[in-house]
């Protein structure tokens, strides 16, 4: 066991008890036991997981699946909270930072559906389960004929009301699905041009006490610089636009050499206005450039009929 002065001597992962919390917590204790840390998970359940009944955007509040999580590293009962990046406020609390973006999976979203292979083989009319208002205003974009049902829960749980036959198709992450050994209900995946994936979309992202140097240096081996870049922009058009669950609003950025190519899409809240679309590129070799990107896109997206949110009003 390494005995460097600095070295935590055993790490505790705060996580959510979902099956898919669970395995991205089990998958960050793996790889940090492979470096030699002693790592143990405390499970947890939040309000995000509790509140089934309701769409998230009505349930309203930021960061309902941190919360909890946050408490328990201030009160120093875990170090670290693994999440889905896309779930992660885009203002931290005070005393608190991403200490590490990984590697990302696939961001698209999957079409899921046990009778029909693509959107297109839709019949008139078909019923559509997601609750996600990015999602919604997608699918209403190129298909407005389709009837658009709530759909909450776990993944699992979702692919069980599918089963059910309560709706004719659903959206859900790929990466997700993937996770969880559940590639083959994937019947297509949306490409981004069709279903901008959301900010953060099919990446992990490792929450720490700011004031944790130790943690945050055992983490710093396990980090992805691309995909942090990458997702810092779409995080900034994201804050820039005061984004939450109640905005329907899409970000996604990807590589090409060194100049970071990035697309978002914003839809108003009522769903009355069509989407509105945006893309720009530039060379993003650290944070500073790849937050200027991402602000001066939301700026496009302002400057194209977008409304930002103001902080501290809540949409209804
Ligand atoms: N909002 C729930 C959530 N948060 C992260 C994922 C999927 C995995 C990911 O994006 O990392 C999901 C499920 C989904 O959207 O289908």
């Amino acid at each position: 066991m390494s005995s460097a002065p600095s070295s935590p001597s055993s790490i505790v992962i705060a996580t959510r008890e979902s099956q898919l919390a669970l395995w991205q917590a089990e998958h960050v204790q793996a790889l940090l036991r492979g470096r030699g840390h002693q790592v143990e998970l405390l499970g947890m359940t939040t309000k995000g997981d509790q509140i089934l009944d309701r769409a998230l955007s009505k349930v309203g509040g930021k960061g309902l699946f941190v919360k909890e999580l946050e408490v328990a590293l201030e009160e120093g009962r875990a170090d670290m909270a693994v999440h889905s990046l896309k779930d992660v406020p885009m203002e931290l609390p005070e005393g608190f930072v991403l200490a590490c973006v990984m590697t990302r999976e696939d961001p698209r979203d999957a079409f899921v559906s046990n009778r029909y292979a693509t959107l297109q083989d839709l019949p008139q009319g078909a019923v559509v389960g997601t609750s996600s208002l990015r999602r919604q205003a997608l699918l209403q974009a190129l298909r407005p004929d389709l009837k658009i049902e709530p759909l909450r829960g776990n993944v699992n749980t979702r692919l069980r009301k599918l089963d059910e036959g309560r709706y004719d198709a659903i959206v859900l992450a790929a990466a997700g699905l993937m996770r969880l050994g559940l590639a083959d209900r994937i019947r297509t995946k949306f490409e981004p041009a069709q279903m901008l994936p959301a900010a953060g979309q099919g990446a992990l992202g490792i929450e720490v006490r700011s004031s944790r140097q130790d943690i945050i240096d055992a983490l710093a081996p396990l980090a992805d610089q691309a995909t942090w870049l990458t997702v810092t922009a779409e995080r900034a058009v994201s804050r820039s636009m005061g984004g939450s669950c109640s905005m329907p609003l899409a970000a996604f950025g990807r590589f090409e050499g060194e100049t970071l190519h990035l697309d978002a899409a914003w839809g108003d809240p009522e769903g009355k206005l069509s989407m509105v679309r945006v893309q720009d590129n530039a060379v993003v070799k650290d944070f500073a450039a790849a937050n200027a990107l991402g602000e001066r896109l939301a700026a496009q997206l302002q400057a194209a009929g977008a409304v930002p949110a103001v902080p501290g009003h809540p949409q209804a």
